[in-house]
C-alpha cells in the first residue's frame, strides 16, 4: 500500500463500474445535500409545469460529492435527454456547435470541468446560453462571413471542483448556481447503508458507521471504503460487516480514524516536521509533496480546511492545533504563532 493509494482518492477510477449501480437514480433517492435538493425540486417542478427549459445550473465543490448524478437526476425528472462532454474535450468552437445543433428541446447538455474551456469555445457558448442563438464565422479572410442558427431552448449544466477559475461572463450565465456540502457522518451512514443493502451484505450499525465516519465526508470514497470492506469481510471475516471488521479494514487500507489518508498525513506532516506548522505557500506544499498544485487545492486541501486541520492565510497554509494532536505532535508556543499572524 503507497502512501497515496488511488482507492482513497475522492477523482473517479476506471474500476468505479461498480459505482454505478449505487448512483441514485431519483432526487427522491438522492442523500444529503437536503438545501440544494430542496431547491432543484422547486425549479424542477416549475421548469415542467411551464414546461420550459430549466434555467442553467452550476454545481461546485470537492470531487465525489455527486454533482454527474445530480445532472442526471436533473435531466430524468425533467423528462428529457442527457447529453455529457467536458471542458478539456471540446477543442474547437466547431466541437461544441456540432452538440448544440443535435439538442431537441429542453434537453440537458452536462458539461464536466466547464473551468477548463477552451476560450474560444467558451465565446461560442455565451449566445448560446443566453438567446438560444449560435453565432459561427465561416470561411477566412475577406470571404468570412458569419451565420447565425437558431438552437432549440436547453439547459445548461456545469459541474466544476474550481469555481474560481470560471471567468465572471460565464459564472453569470447561470441562473442557479449550487455549491456542493460534503456529507455529514449521518447521511454517509445512510448512503453505506444503502450500498450494503444493494449489495445483500449484511451489515451492523456500527460497522456501517466506522465507514462512514472515516470516508472524508464524501460519498465516492464512502461506496470504495464499502467494496474493499466487503472484500476483506467475505475472505477474512463471516461475510458480515462489523465495526471490529470495519475498524481493521480501514486501518490496513491507510485510512485513519478522521479519514485522513496518506496523502493528507503527508501534508500535515510536512508543514509540522519541516515548516514549524507554517505559513506555508502552496507553491512550495506542492512542491514538497510532488503533486500538483490543483491536486493539493482542489483534492487534499478543501477536506482538512473542512475538518479545521488546516487554516489559510494571507500568507500561506498553517496547522491548526487540532492537526498538531492528530499527528501527535506538540505545537511551537503559541507565542511563536501569534508572531506569524501579525505584522
Ligand atoms: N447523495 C448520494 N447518495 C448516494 N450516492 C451518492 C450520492 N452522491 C454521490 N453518490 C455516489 O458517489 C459517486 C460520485 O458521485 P459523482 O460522480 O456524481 O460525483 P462528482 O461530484 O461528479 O465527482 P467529480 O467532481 O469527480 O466529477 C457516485 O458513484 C455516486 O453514486
Ligand atoms: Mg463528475
Amino acid at each position: 500500500m503507497t502512501p497515496s493509494d488511488p482507492t482513497l482518492r475522492p477523482e473517479p477510477l476506471p474500476d468505479d463500474a461498480p459505482d454505478k449501480a449505487l448512483r441514485p437514480q431519483t432526487l427522491e433517492e438522492f442523500i444529503g445535500q437536503a438545501e440544494a435538493r430542496a431547491n432543484l425540486r422547486v425549479f424542477i417542478q416549475s421548469a415542467r409545469m411551464r414546461t420550459e427549459a430549466m434555467d442553467h445550473t452550476l454545481f461546485y465543490g470537492p470531487p465525489g460529492l455527486g454533482k454527474t448524478t445530480l445532472a442526471q437526476i436533473m435531466a430524468r425528472e425533467l423528462g428529457v435527454g442527457f447529453r455529457m462532454t467536458s471542458g478539456p474535450v471540446l477543442a474547437k468552437a466547431g466541437d461544441l456547435a456540432a452538440i448544440l445543433t443535435n439538442l431537441e428541446a429542453r434537453d440537458v447538455l452536462f458539461i464536466d470541468e466547464i473551468h477548463r474551456l477552451n476560450p474560444a469555445v467558451e465565446e461560442v457558448l455565451y449566445p448560446a446560453l443566453e438567446d438560444f442563438q449560435l453565432d459561427l464565422v465561416i470561411g477566412e479572410g475577406p470571404a468570412a462571413r458569419t451565420v447565425r442558427i437558431e438552437l432549440q431552448p436547453f439547459t445548461l449544466v456545469g459541474a466544476t471542483t474550481r469555481l474560481g477559475l470560471l471567468t465572471t461572463p460565464l459564472r453569470d450565465r447561470f441562473g442557479i448556481p449550487t455549491r456542493l456540502q460534503f456529507y455529514t457522518v449521518g447521511e454517509l451512514c445512510e448512503i453505506v447503508g444503502r450500498g450494503a443493502r444493494l449489495m445483500g451484505v449484511p451489515a451492523d450499525p456500527e460497522g456501517v458507521e466506522e465507514i462512514a465516519r472515516r470516508a472524508r465526508g464524501t460519498p465516492r470514497i464512502a461506496g470504495r471504503l464499502l467494496r474493499r470492506v466487503v472484500d476483506f469481510a467475505l475472505v477474512e471475516g463471516d461475510g458480515k460487516l462489523t465495526r471490529a471488521l470495519a475498524d481493521s479494514a480501514l486501518t490496513r487500507l491507510g485510512v485513519d480514524h478522521l479519514g485522513l489518508d496518506g496523502a493528507d498525513r503527508r501534508y500535515l506532516s510536512l508543514l509540522a516536521e519541516n515548516y514549524g506548522g507554517g505559513p506555508v505557500g502552496v507553491e512550495t506544499i506542492a512542491a514538497a509533496l510532488s503533486e500538483s498544485r490543483d491536486a493539493i487545492e482542489e483534492v487534499i486541501e478543501p477536506f482538512l480546511l473542512q475538518q479545521g486541520l488546516i487554516a489559510r492565510t494571507p500568507r500561506g497554509r498553517m496547522l491548526a492545533a487540532k492537526a498538531w494532536t492528530h499527528l501527535g505532535l506538540t505545537a511551537p508556543r503559541p507565542d511563536a504563532q501569534g508572531r506569524l499572524f501579525e505584522t
